[in-house]
């Protein structure tokens, strides 16, 4: 039996060594920290990853995948509604990640400060009848204020961009780096894994084989005509009729419209997107930490092409996309869509890089 003494030093002992609780909540325009008064258990080894828009469509489901990942020991949800909701929710999952939630644009800094991954989809969606480009308005805006953030909180992290149209918000996030003197292009990605796990998903369908056995590379950029699935790659080696070719490039090349459109206003993909994202972040992770042989397509600065930026192939590693691969062989079809890709992107690009130079 344990005297009342003996149970206060074990009680001393273990607060002496208290680690960060699971969960906290950080809101803007209030210094109020809500610690939950428990023994916490303390952050399993592994890297600090913040979410930025956690609350929203994707940050949701995004948030929660995360907080499965056991590369992960630190989690920042920030958005600026509703974020105490989803941290609250989150935190009582008994997974690894200590789970810290900030509301409102105050708390940004303090979300991003000491992250190794920020993962970002912030923003408006899509509603049938809209193209990515029709989001520009107003994403371009919250990417910009967003970037500024990481460029003074967390300016060696690696960026996972997923708001659209991601063809212009990454370079208008490389600008806010290189105009705050942060900018390493390595560090910054732009998440097109969505348009792989489409593709492999639905040559997989055609093939008769699992997809998760299939791999297709998809390059250029995150739009329309500008999402180049190379057919010709796909693993394992295989051949597709003249009609296959066309059904496939159109479905992985219009798989967004789908979903907006099934969704008839409801917004647009979410919960494959979140997969994807994790998918996507996941390999990053595994690239910090050191594995070898770390690869996945994302939109990133480039020079396979003459534009400044194109999502090829690369390999992830301890300092972000340290390789970046050619395309490969092309055939006819293959060499027409990226010429017609490469003319919208070029646009695309511009337009992103004319926005925070106005
Ligand atoms: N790269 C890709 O493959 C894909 C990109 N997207 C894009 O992701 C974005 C988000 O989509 P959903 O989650 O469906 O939208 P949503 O509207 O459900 O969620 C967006 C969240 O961003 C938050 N937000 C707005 N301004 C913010 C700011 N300044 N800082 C932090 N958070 C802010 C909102 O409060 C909201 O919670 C859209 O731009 C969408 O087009 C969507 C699917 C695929
Ligand atoms: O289509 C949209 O607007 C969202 C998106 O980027 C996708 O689902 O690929």
């Amino acid at each position: 039996m344990h005297t009342t003494s003996e149970a206060n030093q074990r009680i001393a002992r273990i607060a002496a060594h208290l680690h960060p609780p699971n969960f906290q909540m950080i809101e803007g325009n209030s210094s109020n920290i809500g610690r939950m008064d428990c023994r916490a258990k303390g952050a399993a080894p592994g890297f600090k990853v913040a979410i930025i828009g956690a609350a929203g469509g994707i940050g949701q489901p995004l948030s929660m995948l995360m907080k499965m990942n056991p590369l992960v020991s630190v989690l920042h949800l920030y958005d600026v509604v509703n974020t105490p909701g989803v941290t609250a929710d989150i935190s009582h999952m008994d997974t690894g990640a200590v789970v810290r939630g900030f509301v409102g644009k105050d708390k940004l800094d303090e979300a991003l400060t000491g992250m190794d991954l920020v993962i970002v989809p912030a923003g408006v969606p899509r509603k049938p009848g809209m193209t990515r480009d029709d989001l520009f308005n107003i994403n371009a805006g919250i990417v910009k204020t967003i970037c500024e953030g990481i460029a003074r909180s967390c300016p060696r992290a690696i960026v996972n961009l997923i708001s659209n149209p991601v063809n212009s918000t990454v370079p208008i996030a490389a600008e806010v780096f290189k105009k705050a003197g942060t900018y390493d292009p390595k560090l910054l990605l732009g998440v097109t894994m969505l348009d792989v796990v489409r593709a492999n998903t639905f040559v997989a369908e055609v093939l008769g084989l699992d997809p998760r056995e299939v791999d297709v590379p998809v390059v250029g950029g995150h739009a329309g005509v500008t999402i180049l699935p190379l057919l010709s790659q796909v693993k394992p080696p295989c051949s597709f009729t003249p009609e296959e070719i066309n059904h496939l490039t159109d479905r992985i090349q219009n798989g967004g419209t789908e979903v907006v459109e099934a969704k008839a206003g409801a917004g647009s993909a979410t919960l494959s997107m979140a997969y994807a994202a994790v998918k996507f972040a996941d390999a990053c992770l595994r690239g910090l930490r050191g594995d070898a042989g770390v690869i996945e397509c994302s939109f990133v600065q480039s020079q396979v092409t003459e534009l400044p930026f194109f999502a090829t192939k690369v390999r992830l590693g301890r300092s972000g996309a340290e390789e970046i691969f050619p395309l490969g062989p092309l055939n006819e079809y293959e060499r027409a869509g990226l010429e017609k890709a490469k003319t919208e992107l070029a646009t695309s690009i511009d337009k992103g890089v004319s926005f925070t130079r106005k």
